[in-house]
């Protein structure tokens, strides 16, 4: 049997009176499409924010590639090549796509330009964008000096799954990346999850979209009051049972082990 790439075992973490995740277990297995799915408060957003080092777990370990990590922040993680795009895009509207492609991870000209006065090498880092938007089909884009406040939201979006996949080497994790979209724009951010997947990188992906879910997980993490409750194949389940799940309307015959 093949290894998870990213796996938790036992998280726990607590604010105050509320146990946000509760014995909490996870597996991503290499190159599929993983969604997790849970009711309003269920503990999805923490659980992603302690694969991703943006909350420290009380109790509980990660496991990244089998090796024991202990991320203690976002950027850790990112070095680690965990890569999180958030529902409230972290994007600096005012600057261009390739500025924003690259944020705090500029590149630099070579030699004394860049290392002591910094120097920023734009047709590098322009050149790089063009190429990571064309890689993902995204070259409707047609300036990549535009700012990121001229685009769509499913363009920013793109943009924004573009840098994560251009840097997020094993994981990208996408925290509902077709709640703020139209159906045409959901449509492409869809297909270019499944083009990241062709890609060989492995995708979180949490969604109150159950036809989205459906569409395009392999597998469906279902999460309900701090655990995961059981994980499916959307083959072998429909959407009423998923939410049944979620719910508590319904037990499934087997619980995650
Ligand atoms: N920073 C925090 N301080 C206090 N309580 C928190 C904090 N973050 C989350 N919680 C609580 O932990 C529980 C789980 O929240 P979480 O945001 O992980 O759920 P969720 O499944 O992502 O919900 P939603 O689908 O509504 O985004 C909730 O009861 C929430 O109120």
């Amino acid at each position: 049997m093949t290894d998870p790439i990213l796996q938790a075992k036992g998280l726990v973490k607590r604010y105050g009176r509320v146990t946000a995740l509760d014995h909490c277990d996870f597996e991503l297995m290499p190159g599929e499409i993983l969604a997790v799915i849970g009711d309003n408060g269920a503990g999805k957003s923490t659980l992603i924010k302690a694969l991703s080092g943006a909350v420290i777990p009380d109790e509980g370990e990660v496991w990244l590639e089998g090796k024991r990590v202990n991320f203690q922040s976002p950027i850790d993680a990112r070095e680690n090549g965990i890569e999180t795009v958030y529902q409230t895009l972290a994007m600096s509207p005012a600057l261009s796509i390739a500025d924003n492609m690259f944020m705090g991870r500029e590149l630099r000209k070579p030699g004394f330009a860049g290392k002591f006065l910094r120097k920023l090498d734009r047709p590098a880092m322009e050149k790089f964008a063009r190429q990571k938007l064309s890689d993902l089909g995204l070259m409707t884009i047609q300036n990549i000096n535009q700012a990121v406040e001229t685009l769509s939201g499913g363009q920013r979006q793109g943009v924004a799954v573009a840098r994560a996949a251009a840097f997020g080497s094993k994981v990208i994790i996408l925290d509902e990346p077709t709640a703020a979209l139209g159906v045409k724009e959901s449509r492409r951010v869809l297909e270019l999850i499944q083009d990241v997947k062709s890609r060989g990188i492995p995708i979180i992906l949490i969604s109150h979209n159950m036809p989205h879910v459906f569409e395009v997980a392999d597998r469906i993490h279902i999460h309900r009051l701090g655990r995961r409750l059981t994980v499916i194949n959307p083959g072998d389940y429909s959407m009423s049972d998923a939410v049944a799940f979620m719910t508590g309307a319904k037990e499934p015959e087997r619980e995650a082990a």
